[in-house]
């Protein structure tokens, strides 16, 4: 057997001695849940440009998917993942990132409120072909964190994501590489891209349950590699429920593993897939746990190359109505959504996946149906 490299016997040696806490200064969201006044915003983060196509077959016009992050960033979403830098042998549709961003930077895209777009890299060859369009139009961005827009003009903020997963075989099929690696690789995208004052997001992928490995993914791995990519300069960790697979009560497992490991609420964005019905379930367990920013991708568009079966997102739309109900405070307007879920499901020749954006315009049907018959 290969010697094992120094990074890999520390983190293994981590893994199975004691959990990691990250270091750092105590903040207000670090104190008790009862000391706090509770927020009913959240943010949603719209996947369906990237996430959402990038599995699809046909091949999707690049027309098709800039209207389709116009129509969005109207909606008052406040971030849409435009893209991938990957290789076009793996993900043929995510081919033409290049020009959704250069898009974006020359031309604009109207929106009412300020939009992050984000955009993914695993390694450096991606981020550098990032990094030059980025360049070339340094004056059509906001730097990360921005200024205050009531004193700047309305430009967009990028940024950048890279991905990891809490499993071996996953991070072999998805990244061609061990955990370990992916991280040695992600490194110097992350300290470039924080050098570029852009933002940085990382996602850990089957954080509750892998296609290879089955449904025992340890918290305390997904806690580890969370430390790692906020102390590697991550400023957030999305947790991707790839399969599915997550339960409500292993959902909460996995949140207090990551408390105790010294990760807060802003650190964490929640990203499920609702291949077996349970994304709403596991949206409220984390809701209650304070978290507040969500994944999800219009008309539930959606699915993982790598994980075989696994179907789209959560939908944008159910995730909205869901959270309205309860009280929250999205900003997004669920009509326009759910008429955005109809025409892209409609252009990608499947059908919408989102129960609440037919039911919307089911009733939007009815009503005017029964406006022309008085
Ligand atoms: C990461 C690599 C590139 C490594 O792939 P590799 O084969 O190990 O890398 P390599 O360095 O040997 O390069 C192989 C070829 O790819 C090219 N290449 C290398 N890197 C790039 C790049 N950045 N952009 C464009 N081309 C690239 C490189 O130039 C070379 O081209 P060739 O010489 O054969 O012509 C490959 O494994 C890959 O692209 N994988 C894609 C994985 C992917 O996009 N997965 C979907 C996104 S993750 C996801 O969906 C999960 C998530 C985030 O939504 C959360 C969840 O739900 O779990």
């Amino acid at each position: 057997m290969a010697p094992l490299t120094l990074p890999l016997r520390r983190s293994l040696l981590r893994r199975f001695t004691q959990p990691r806490h990250i270091r750092r200064l105590a903040t207000a969201s670090d104190r008790p849940q009862s000391q706090q006044s509770f927020d009913n915003r959240v943010k949603l983060i719209e996947v369906g440009p990237r996430d959402g196509l990038q599995n699809e077959k046909k091949t999707i016009p690049l027309e098709t998917k800039i209207e389709l992050i116009q129509r969005l960033a109207k909606t008052g979403l406040p971030v849409i993942e435009a893209g991938s830098f990957v290789s076009p042998k793996w993900v043929p549709q995510m081919a033409s990132s290049s020009e959704i961003m250069t898009h974006i930077l020359s031309k604009g895209i109207p929106s009412e409120q300020p939009l992050t777009y984000s955009f993914l890299a695993p390694n450096t060859k991606g981020f550098d072909v990032a990094k030059a369009i980025l360049d070339q139009h340094s004056d059509s961005f906001l730097p990360f964190p921005p200024p205050s827009q009531k004193s700047t003009p309305a430009k967009p903020t990028i940024e950048i994501a890279v991905f990891a997963a809490a499993t071996e075989s996953f991070s072999k099929a998805n990244l061609n590489c061990s955990i370990a690696e992916s991280l040695e690789r992600f490194a110097p995208v992350i300290s470039s891209a924080k050098a570029a004052n852009l933002r940085v997001r990382a996602y850990i992928s089957c954080v509750l349950g892998c296609p290879f490995e089955g449904t025992s993914v340890s918290p305390h791995v997904v806690a580890d590699l969370s430390v790692s990519l906020l102390e590697a300069g991550a400023d957030e960790i999305s947790l991707g429920d790839t399969t599915g697979m997550g339960t409500a009560p292993k959902t909460r497992d996995l949140l207090e593993c990551l408390r105790s490991a010294g990760l807060r609420n802003e650190d964490i964005a929640m990203h499920f897939h609702d291949t077996y019905g349970q994304a709403l379930v596991n949206t409220l367990v984390s809701l209650e746990a304070g978290g507040r920013k969500f994944d999800s991708s219009v008309g539930g568009l959606g699915g993982c190359p790598y994980s075989p079966g696994a179907t789209g997102n959560v939908s944008t739309e159910d995730v909205v109505y869901f959270l309205e109900s309860l009280g929250m405070r999205t900003g997004v307007d669920l009509e326009a959504l759910a008429e955005i879920g109809e025409w892209i499901s409609e252009e990608v020749g499947r059908p919408n996946a989102s129960s609440v954006g037919r039911a919307v315009l089911g009733a939007r049907r009815r009503k005017r149906s029964e406006g022309k018959a008085a």
